[in-house]
């Protein structure tokens, strides 16, 4: 974390809707539109003298100068319709976090104004979608709108400007009177008071007065170069159960019930919960069902321990232990690791147990990655996982070849443990190939979907010139050509050309397989090789006639059936025009 350099610093402000710039209609408040024509208009959040000195375009605000060399320049980015965030879902929130991607190269920072109803869940969401953060995001609101005499606003979003506009503080953070939070470790406390929400866990990350204090040891690192991966595919089948005196097992068997994919179930003081035979009776089926089943306390501050037979009965049960993070951090957190393509029961719950965005109090070490330890591989990842944070240099020297690996041998756990360390997925290894390159030929079809869904280059080539396609082809991976050509994979000219050769050799062997890998990757069998001679001569010649019928069959053209979007891919972009930004 540093303070920004540079003599303009840009922002793009994102308003979603919320009460700091609501009107009055018919006694009620509503989403009122127009918020950037309402700041230009005040003068401590436009020095419109300046703007027209530098030229700036007509959508662009400037600050007043907070330092004497620097300035923020900012642009607000309407949503429309706007929100009373009480309206808000996780649709809305990933369309903030894909608006924040599109434009992540453009500004230094965003400013996210939301309403505060939902903003505790906004924050815990986003924070969970947006991994490998580099720059500043800051959600922020108000309780009394901006255009009233007395009003909490202006100073809410001031403080958020200035803030995200002068520091580097790579994390989603909610400011809100004078307090710079982490988003993830909020609630909101009050529905009136503009000290609306506290983070009973964690101190601030940084308070304003009269000078800015940061806590800098609160603040996390940037860890690697990884780019920004905006994580969309969020579960949505999650739900909050709170537990209450006598709940009835019928009630909690109910709730617990299919599509309900995971649940924050937030129990008494440190973890505890009746321990009635038939209420734990039904949380074992459903955990033994695979329902995920996060024990978070109802109390605002404090953890979950073990300190009572109440609390290890539910642990019995088969729920994990949701340590200190608030609830909405936890239903967020359970959101995303449900929506990660490919996991295991347990590297899901393993997921969960772990620190992921500084939502929770590390646990104990010894307590943490079973699983990561049943494997060489596994027990290489955890050990990185615990080197402390002076010890990044190795840890990002070791993790390209440590991906590789896993991703060859399958491990998605070990990979994802990787992702989450800040390791860049996409960097390659000393013979420079990429985990892509490593999943295909090890025919690891899952890795490779999640790999792509990651956003890897799946035309990328090694040292040798060779691309993951050229590698699963050669291994004979169908599933993992299918995937590959459905993101776009194609043969270069120059494999196309070599192809013949290789395709001849094919048909002498009578490899049927091979040839058709190389069909599916898009190759036309009919392709000479260095002599002239094409796969089907050569299978005619040796009087093979079963390949010879296969490259009759296949030679209409190169196979091109698995083209198109490859499901999972491309669904996050579909329903935006439902919530777009004007
Ligand atoms: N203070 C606020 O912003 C409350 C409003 N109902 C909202 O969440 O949008």
């Amino acid at each position: 974390m540093a303070r920004a350099a540079g003599p303009e610093r840009r922002l793009l402000a994102i308003y979603t809707g919320g009460t700091i710039g609501m009107r009055s209609e018919r006694g009620v408040l509503v989403p009122g539109k127009g918020l950037a024509a309402v700041l230009r208009t005040l003068p401590m959040f436009h020095d419109g003298a300046h703007a027209q000195a530098r030229g700036l375009p007509e959508d662009t605000l400037v600050l007043p100068p907070a330092c004497p060399d620097q300035r923020v320049v900012y642009t607000v980015l309407e949503c429309q319709p706007l929100f009373d965030s009480s309206d808000m879902t996780i649709t809305e929130w990933v369309q903030i976090a894909q608006t924040i991607e599109r434009h992540y190269g453009q500004y230094h920072g965003f400013v996210v104004i939301h309403g505060t109803d939902t903003m505790a869940f906004a924050a815990s969401v986003l924070s969970f979608m947006l991994e490998n953060l580099q720059k500043t995001v800051i959600l922020t609101g108000a309780q009394v709108p901006i255009h009233a005499l007395w009003n909490d606003g202006r100073e809410n979003l001031l403080g958020a400007l200035l803030l995200a506009g002068q520091y580097v503080i790579p994390e989603v953070c909610l400011f809100f009177q004078k307090q710079l939070f982490r988003g993830n470790r909020v609630t909101k406390v009050d529905t009136r008071r503009f000290a609306a929400f506290c983070s009973p866990n964690l101190p601030p990350l940084a308070t304003v007065g009269a000078d800015v204090t940061i806590n800098r040891e609160l603040v996390r690192r940037v860890r690697g170069q990884g780019r920004l991966v905006v994580n969309s595919s969020m579960e949505r089948d999650v739900g909050l159960l709170r537990l209450y005196p006598g709940i009835p097992a019928t009630l909690v068997r109910v709730f617990l019930q299919p599509p309900l994919k995971g649940v924050v179930m937030e129990t008494f003081g440190s973890g505890n919960g009746p321990t009635k035979p038939d209420l734990l009776r039904e949380l074992r089926v459903a955990a033994e069902r695979g329902l995920i089943i996060v024990n978070c306390t109802h109390c605002l501050q404090g953890a979950v321990t073990s300190d009572y037979g109440t609390g290890t009965a539910l642990a019995g049960a088969g729920t994990i232990s949701g340590s200190d993070m608030t609830s909405e951090a936890a239903l967020a957190k359970l959101s995303y690791v449900l929506g990660l393509p490919g996991l295991s029961l347990d590297g899901r719950k393993e997921l969960l147990a772990r620190d992921l965005r500084g939502e929770m109090t590390p646990p104990a070490a010894d307590a943490l990655r079973p699983s990561l330890r049943g494997s060489t591989l596994g027990r290489g990842v955890a050990q990185l996982l615990s080197l402390s944070q002076e010890a990044d240099d190795v840890r990002e020297a070791l993790a390209p070849s440590l991906a590789c690996a896993a991703a060859h041998a399958g491990d998605l756990e070990a990979l994802q443990a990787l992702a989450e360390l800040g390791g860049d997925l996409s960097l390659e290894d000393f013979g420079g190939q990429t985990p892509l390159h490593s999943a295909a030929r090890g025919g690891q079809a899952g890795v490779v979907a999640m790999l792509l869904q990651r956003g890897l280059d799946v035309n990328a080539r090694d040292k040798d010139g060779l691309s993951p396609l050229l590698l699963a082809v050669r291994g004979r991976h169908q599933g993992v050509i299918g995937l590959l050509r459905a993101a776009g994979a194609c043969l270069s000219p120059q494999e196309l050309e070599d192809s013949g050769t290789e395709l001849c050799r094919l048909a002498s062997r009578a490899d049927c397989e091979g040839l058709r890998a190389w069909w599916q990757a898009g190759a036309d069998l009919r392709q000479p090789g260095y002599d002239g001679c094409s796969a089907l001569h050569v299978a005619e010649a040796a009087g093979n006639l079963e390949v010879a019928a296969l490259l009759q069959s296949l030679q209409g053209g190169p196979g091109d059936q698995a083209l198109g979007p490859y499901p999972g891919l491309h669904s996050s972009s579909s329903g935006s025009a439902a919530w777009c930004l004007t």
